[in-house]
């Protein structure tokens, strides 16, 4: 959708058109609240600026959304449809591949008690992997920081692909 019609919906058609790009309905009312943006490089500063402000709750909140990698993504909503297309690597990753992301997830999951976030579009599945192994090392403070800073990383994607 361009952003002069992004501009003009109701309230409700506007969070509609943008839900799907991060489960923290707050998230989604704020931004549709601080409408009209003169150009899309507006609407995705204040996208970011309101995701600076994101803490473990919203992380919590939004990981409900997000498939792990590697995890055969069901569903036909846009949400389900946007997590097989960005990890889409993980589709043609080798055996080995797969059972090593699965292993990581289940480890990372031990460590940190949450599903391993990280923009996947983009990435191969030996990066992702390679990535989940670094993070691994990470202690909670700097690993919560970092999944935070891939969950921007991903609703801002999902946001240029969706308002233009
Ligand atoms: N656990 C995840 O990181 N999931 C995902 N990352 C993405 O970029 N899309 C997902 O569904």
């Amino acid at each position: 959708m361009d952003l002069v019609n992004f501009n003009q919906l109701s309230p409700q058609a506007a969070q509609a058109a943008i839900a799907h790009c991060l489960a923290i309905p707050a998230w989604q009312q704020a931004l549709v609240a601080a409408r009209p943006f003169a150009d899309v490089a507006a609407l995705q500063a204040e996208a970011d600026r309101l995701a600076q402000l994101w803490q473990a709750a919203d992380l919590e909140q939004a990981l409900s959304a997000h498939p792990r990698i590697g995890d055969n993504v069901a569903g036909a909503d846009k949400e389900a449809t946007l997590s097989r297309s960005e990890q889409s690597a993980m589709q043609q990753a080798d055996g080995a591949l797969q059972l090593a992301m699965l292993a990581g997830n289940q480890t990372y999951e031990q460590r940190f008690g949450r599903v391993f976030l990280i923009r996947a579009k983009g990435r191969s599945g030996e990066e992702m992997l390679a990535e989940l192994q670094r993070r691994l090392n990470n202690d909670a403070a700097s690993e919560q920081r970092e999944a935070l800073a891939q969950l921007r990383e991903i609703t801002l994607l999902r946001l240029k692909e969706s308002i233009t």
